[in-house]
């Protein structure tokens, strides 16, 4: 819808044949956004061929453990110029490589045709054409320039940053925190501990992308603090509310029956972690986040370890 808003010729590839007839004949997705018309330059298919043809930007937004498997049918089909751009906020499992390194791994596309979009941009807001202020990330800053332009409409307003690693982590690790400030959010914690849980979680993501390259300004950036703050003050981010209902005392298996759409920090909690092991880097509540999730640790007994660990000074 952004990039339709913005004056391109959308062609959406989409798996079910009825939300695509839907999209097609009634211009909305009853579904999962009901109320929201999308442009007449928005088209639907269930061929991704379809979808590829042609196509001088190539959006990707699948859940970000099934990407390289939808990727790797999708390759063949691709635009030969085209410009491979991310959508999706996660760490693979098992390899711990960032999206935009997936990307590079199946396509054998160079860093100049791949890009990231991030930054505070809760889908239902942004479908609703509030505001809201995005990264688009390009190690080719005149490639972000052309998505800049591609997608800038009067209610989405995008900014170029040349610092793939860190707009990846920021919008990976982000979940992660907004996983651990619904739990403490369910367990009645207060502003205080959302405070102090946004705060040393972006001190811990920083550490992580100091450790692999990035620019530390990034997460004081959107693609940072902006999206971190959006995610763990908004009941429409999936992986707070994901974490508020662990919080509130339901187990993993319950909150998955009532959660609909990917919380991706559920999984990339676990490559985060990974992540940070491999770079030598501390992430205390990444960690406490794997061991009330995939653990079991209950929420109670993690507070009263994470408030324990021995005293230090802020900046290290
Ligand atoms: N929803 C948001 O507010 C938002 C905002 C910014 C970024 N993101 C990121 O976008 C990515 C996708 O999230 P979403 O909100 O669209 O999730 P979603 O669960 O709403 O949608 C995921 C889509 O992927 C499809 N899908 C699921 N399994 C698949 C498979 N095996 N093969 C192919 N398609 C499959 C689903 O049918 C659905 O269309 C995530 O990485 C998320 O972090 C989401
Ligand atoms: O619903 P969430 O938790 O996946 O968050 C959505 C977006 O990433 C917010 O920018």
């Amino acid at each position: 819808m952004v990039l339709a808003d913005a004056g391109c010729e959308v062609t959406l590839w989409g798996r079910r044949p009825e939300v695509v007839e839907a999209i097609n004949s009634t211009r909305t997705n009853p579904d999962y956004l009901p109320g929201v018309e999308l442009p007449r330059n928005v088209r639907a298919t269930v061929d991704p061929a379809e979808a590829a043809d042609g196509a001088d930007f190539t959006v990707l937004s699948v859940p970000s453990q099934t990407l390289r498997e939808n990727l790797a049918a999708w390759t063949p089909l691709l635009a030969p110029d085209t410009v491979l751009v991310s959508l999706m906020k996660g760490v693979e499992l098992g390899t711990t490589m960032r999206m935009s390194e997936v990307f590079e791994d199946v396509t054998k596309l160079g860093r100049d045709r791949i890009a990231v979009v991030t930054g505070p941009n809760l889908a239902r807001e942004v479908a609703s054409r509030m505001p809201a202020a995005a990264v688009v990330a390009c190690t080719d800053e005149t490639v972000a320039q052309r998505l800049q332009a591609a997608c800038h409409t009067p209610y989405f307003r995008p900014y170029t940053n040349t610092d793939v690693v860190g707009c990846e982590l920021g919008g990976a690790v982000k979940n992660v925190i907004g996983l651990a400030v619904g739990i403490a959010d369910g367990m009645g914690l207060g502003d205080n501990a959302k405070g102090s849980l946004i705060t040393r979680g972006l001190a811990e993501t920083t550490r992580l992308g100091l450790a692999m390259g990035a620019d530390p300004l990034t997460f004081s950036g959107l693609a940072g603090l902006g999206d971190l703050v959006a995610t763990c003050s908004s009941p429409l981010s999936r992986n707070h509310t994901f974490g508020t209902n662990l919080g509130k005392g339901m187990t993993l298996q319950e909150t998955i029956a009532v959660t609909r759409q990917t919380a991706e920090g559920v999984k990339s909690c676990e490559s985060v972690a990974d992540l940070a092991r491999r770079h030598g880097v501390e992430m205390p509540i990444t960690e406490t986040v794997v061991d009330i999730v995939h653990e079991g640790k209950p929420p109670m007994v993690a507070l009263k370890e994470l408030m324990s660990r021995s005293a230090k000074p802020e900046r290290r």
